[in-house]
């Protein structure tokens, strides 16, 4: 059997399942990246030194960055031996597998899943810089857990940024759900507060909090999310259950120092990649994953309602090969009419 079928057979059932939307969202890494690898592999046919030289800087303007490129293609060159492949395009398969694991990281799949509380209200937090996305990844969440029949509340906890809330309240509109509020300039825990209240006397199942990013300010910005992680654990004990990183995909390198700069210091439970459609360096989720301890949990594929996805490493790498593949499955077939009789 040949490598892609034993591709398409091996890679989980999920991935028969990508959908359009995830293979269009990421159409400009899929043209600029994807179809770079493509074409060297049929190029150049011979595994050999400026093979590996060329697919090293494809992967470095995708944004894979440079140290996991580097272990990448070490890894790359000790399968290649093991495995004994010396036609460059059965190379691709075994690239998609390890793709696929630096994306999944250490702790597998299910860390990749947004974590809702088993009995009772559960509580995400947005944090992130002005700009990335946030306030319309929180519009398309609410919308999601809206369409599955929960009941969702939006906490407008930005009340720093002029517009902010405003902003919440046309997403909130939008979707139909209800957006706690105080006036800008107001205490966000305080907002937070009142909005743990309404959606516990209304029994809502999921609240999502806004929060504002001051990267610039960073002792109060630390200051002011501790304030709002204990209001929060007094009202709910287990919660927040989420506190997502909001990463703007199109910024790139920039996105990872952003990961690193908030990461870990503020209590991150997940990042959300956005614009992932604008760019053509989708390989930054890659870079991310590798970096940061913190897994990748929704990825923005555009901006309407319904243009967010989990992230799942499988079905990512499967969107961006999956043409290829198919191309080479027919070529395949061209070449080998024997094999279907
Ligand atoms: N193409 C695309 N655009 C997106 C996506 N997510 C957000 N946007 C757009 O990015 C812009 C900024 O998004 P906002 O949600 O306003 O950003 P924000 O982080 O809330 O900004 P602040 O409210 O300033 O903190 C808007 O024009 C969105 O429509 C995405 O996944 N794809």
């Amino acid at each position: 059997m040949s490598f892609f079928k034993k591709l398409k057979e091996s890679i989980s059932t999920k991935t028969e399942n990508v959908t359009n939307k995830f293979k269009e969202g990421l159409t400009k890494t899929r043209s600029a990246f994807v179809e770079r690898v493509e074409d060297l592999m049929i190029r150049r046919k011979k595994i050999d030194e400026d093979f590996y030289e060329e697919l090293e800087e494809i992967l470095i303007t995708a944004d894979v960055g440079v140290n996991t490129v580097m272990e990448l293609i070490d890894d790359l060159r000790s399968e290649v031996r093991k495995r004994k492949i010396e036609d460059a395009a059965e190379l691709q398969p075994v690239l998609s597998e390890k793709l696929v694991e630096l994306l999944q990281g250490e702790d597998q799949v299910t860390a990749n899943q947004i974590k809702l509380s088993d009995n009772g209200l559960t509580v995400i937090l947005f944090v992130g810089v002005n700009g990335v996305g946030k306030t319309t990844t929180i519009g398309k969440l609410a919308h999601r857990y809206q369409q599955e029949g929960k009941q969702v509340v939006l906490a407008a906890g930005d009340t720093f940024r002029a517009g902010a809330i405003e902003q919440l309240e046309v997403w909130g509109d939008r979707v139909g759900v209800e957006v706690i509020k105080q006036q800008a300039g107001s205490d966000p825990a305080a907002v937070i507060y009142d909005a743990l209240k309404a959606a516990k006397n209304r029994n809502a199942d999921i609240l999502i909090c806004d929060t504002a990013g001051r990267l610039q300010n960073k002792v109060n910005l630390m200051e002011e999310l501790n304030k709002i992680y204990r209001v929060i654990q007094r009202e709910v004990p287990d919660a927040p259950h989420e506190v997502l990183l909001v990463l703007d995909a199109t910024t790139g390198q920039n996105a990872l120092s952003q990961a690193k700069l908030f990461g870990e210091k503020t209590g991150v439970t997940g990042l959300v990649l956005t614009k992932l459609d604008g760019t053509a360096k989708g390989g930054i989720a890659i870079a991310i994953r590798q970096e940061m301890d913190i897994p990748v949990k929704l990825v923005g594929l555009g901006e309407k309602m319904d243009d967010l996805q989990d992230f799942d490493p499988d079905q990512f790498v499967h969107a961006l090969f999956s043409d290829f593949i198919q191309r080479e499955e027919e070529r395949e077939e061209l070449e080998e009419p024997s094999e279907r009789l």
